[in-house]
């Protein structure tokens, strides 16, 4: 066995091993559609180097030599590093801890058990251990051609990746009387901003903390003096969860991480809680590494928020379940337009810049769904095996279809502008506008008459306010954040990894968007439910 010497060449070259469905690079395993056989497509080749030239930031850690008898354990010790977070004690040699001022014992003792009063403190810890763990992957794949497989090996061996257990410690390094935190919210809106703002607010407020501030509109209320920040309180943020949105506001763009941290500084903001995507967690990542450069004993803690549900590790990210039971309507209502026009075919665009999670879950649990495509799966639109082919037979056969696209696929069909927003982010031509004019002029040329009724939902979904499930998220997610920024973390995210609660240090979590894996059984699934052929 060679050495594996570059993070994510498309094609590992492993003697006597067929390692094309999965491929790592120390600890990152990147699946089989970063790999050759999706070349063919623009789209994948240019989003396959998109990640690699991030992943290129993983460069500097060592190549796995898998003829070492120690590599496993090598690996393992390498895993604790990267996944180490950061803490106040890193840069503080002389922080002081205290004891929790989070009272666990808020509830009357109405339990047999609690019947003679409360245990000890000795006998009942309602803490979480610092050294307490989560396994963060759980299947053990036996082959790296196993649907899904992620291997860090080609034989696939089983090697456990701890991360951090979120929840209350029993010793602070804040005392909740020096605290003034601030919250913000950036970048595009999701259901359950407002149920996790209300969460950390109310957390806060049960350690003690009396000065809570909202910044306003991102980032960008660091900076404008037209800006003023928001007083936070229990009173404030009661009812806030009732409706969509943001509390705050939310922008894209905004002042400097040097400026952001100043801002901070005249204000005296010593736990910031940043509620964003990708971008948004950048930047907190570089506002903590800023405040220790500074030596400012502060605490950034980020909340992910993503739509679209592209951040790494996590099992989902808060907004994306009520975004997949909103597209319901979108889809339930292009399925009875289609199904009641004479040779009707529906269009439904949904998010998903880089990542189709919402279509694919979409078309999953619609069932109305014949086509869904998204960024990950190459297809063409013309030709023996394109869409509009199959929507021609779909005509014949069904008399209808309904077809499901994430807003980020089939963009090299589009007109390029190089427009981007205040962000940074590339502005995305319109592939269901795209698709229908192309599926009316295919029709045309054959003569057969169509009704094309396209739907784009997007802002009537991120508007709404979170369901049931995201709603217990957001909470979990709010009060956690609270309790790792007291614990004395820094430059840590919350997340849910196989239904569990963890920390995790930012960099892990963006080094590049989490993607729909084509091999994986979810798509899989999908693709069994929607009856799609490949489109290639
Ligand atoms: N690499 C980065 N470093 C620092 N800040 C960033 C970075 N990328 C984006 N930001 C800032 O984060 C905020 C939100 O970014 P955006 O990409 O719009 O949304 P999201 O956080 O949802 O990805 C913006 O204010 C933007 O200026
Ligand atoms: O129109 P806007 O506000 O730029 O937002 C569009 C984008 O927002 C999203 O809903 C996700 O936004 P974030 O990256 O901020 O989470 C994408 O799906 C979409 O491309
Ligand atoms: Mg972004």
């Amino acid at each position: 066995m060679g050495t594996l010497s570059h993070a994510i060449t498309p094609k590992l070259a492993l003697p006597g091993h067929d390692f094309s469905s999965s491929s790592s690079y120390y600890g990152l395993t990147f699946p089989s559609y970063l790999n050759s056989r999706f070349q063919g497509s623009n789209s994948t080749t240019r989003l396959a180097k998109k990640i690699r030239v991030s992943a290129e930031s993983a460069k500097h850690r060592p190549a796995i030599d898998f003829s070492d008898p120690d590599w496993k354990s090598k690996f393992q010790n390498d895993f604790e590093t990267r996944f180490n977070i950061p803490h106040i004690t890193d840069v503080f040699d002389d922080a002081v801890s205290i004891p929790s001022t989070f009272c666990l014992r808020m509830r009357t003792p109405v339990s047999e058990e609690f019947a003679r009063g409360y245990p000890s403190d000795e006998e009942w810890h309602g803490y979480i251990n610092k050294n307490d763990r989560v396994l963060l992957k759980v299947i053990r794949y036996s082959s790296p051609t196993s649907a899904g497989a992620e291997c860090i090996d080609p034989d696939c061996t089983w090697v456990e990746q701890w991360v951090h257990r979120a929840g209350p410690r029993e010793k602070i390094y804040f005392r909740p009387e020096e605290v003034k935190a601030a919250i913000v919210t950036c970048g595009g809106l999701c259901p359950g901003l407002n149920d996790v703002i209300r969460q950390i607010v109310i957390t806060l407020e049960i350690y003690g903390v009396k000065k809570i501030v909202g910044i306003p509109f991102g980032y960008r209320g660091f900076s404008a003096k037209e800006l003023n920040e928001m007083p936070l309180s229990r009173k404030v943020v009661q009812n806030i969860h009732l409706s969509g949105g943001s509390l705050l506001g939310v922008s894209r763009g905004g002042p400097s991480i040097s400026e952001i941290v100043d801002s901070m500084e005249e204000r005296g903001i010593n736990m910031l809680f940043v509620l964003g995507g990708n971008g948004t967690h950048a930047g907190a990542n570089a506002i903590h590494i800023e405040c220790r450069t500074r030596r400012m004993k502060v605490a950034v803690v980020g909340v992910p928020k993503t739509i679209d549900n592209d951040i790494l590790l996590m099992d989902k990210t808060f907004g994306f379940d009520t975004a997949v039971e909103e597209a319901q309507r979108a889809i339930n209502s292009a399925y009875i337009e289609a199904h009641s026009a004479y040779h009707g075919v529906g269009i439904v665009k949904l998010m998903g810049r880089s990542s189709g999670f919402i279509a694919m879950h979409a078309a999953l649990s619609s069932g109305q769904i014949d086509i869904c495509l998204i960024p990950e799966v190459p297809f063409n639109l013309h030709g023996p095996h394109g869409v509009l082919r199959h929507l021609k037979y779909l005509i014949e056969t069904k008399g209808s279809a309904v077809v499901c696209v994430a807003e980020g696929a089939g963009q090299d069909f589009l007109q390029k502008t190089n427009a981007k927003d205040a962000s940074g982010n590339v502005v995305f031509g319109d592939i269901g506008v795209h698709i229908q004019q192309e599926i009316k002029k295919a029709f045309k040329a054959i003569s057969v008459p169509v009704d094309v009724k396209y739907i784009d939902p997007t802002y009537m979904i991120r508007a709404c306010r979170a369901n049931a499930s995201d709603g217990i998220l957001c909470t979990v997610l709010g009060q956690n954040a609270v309790h790792g920024a007291f614990a004395g973390y820094s430059g840590i995210t919350v997340g849910i990894c196989n239904t569990h609660y963890v920390y995790l240090p930012i960099p892990e979590v963006i080094s590049y968007p989490r993607l729909v894996d084509p091999n994986s059984r979810m798509w899989h699934r999908c693709l069994t439910s929607t009856g799609q052929p490949d489109f290639i």
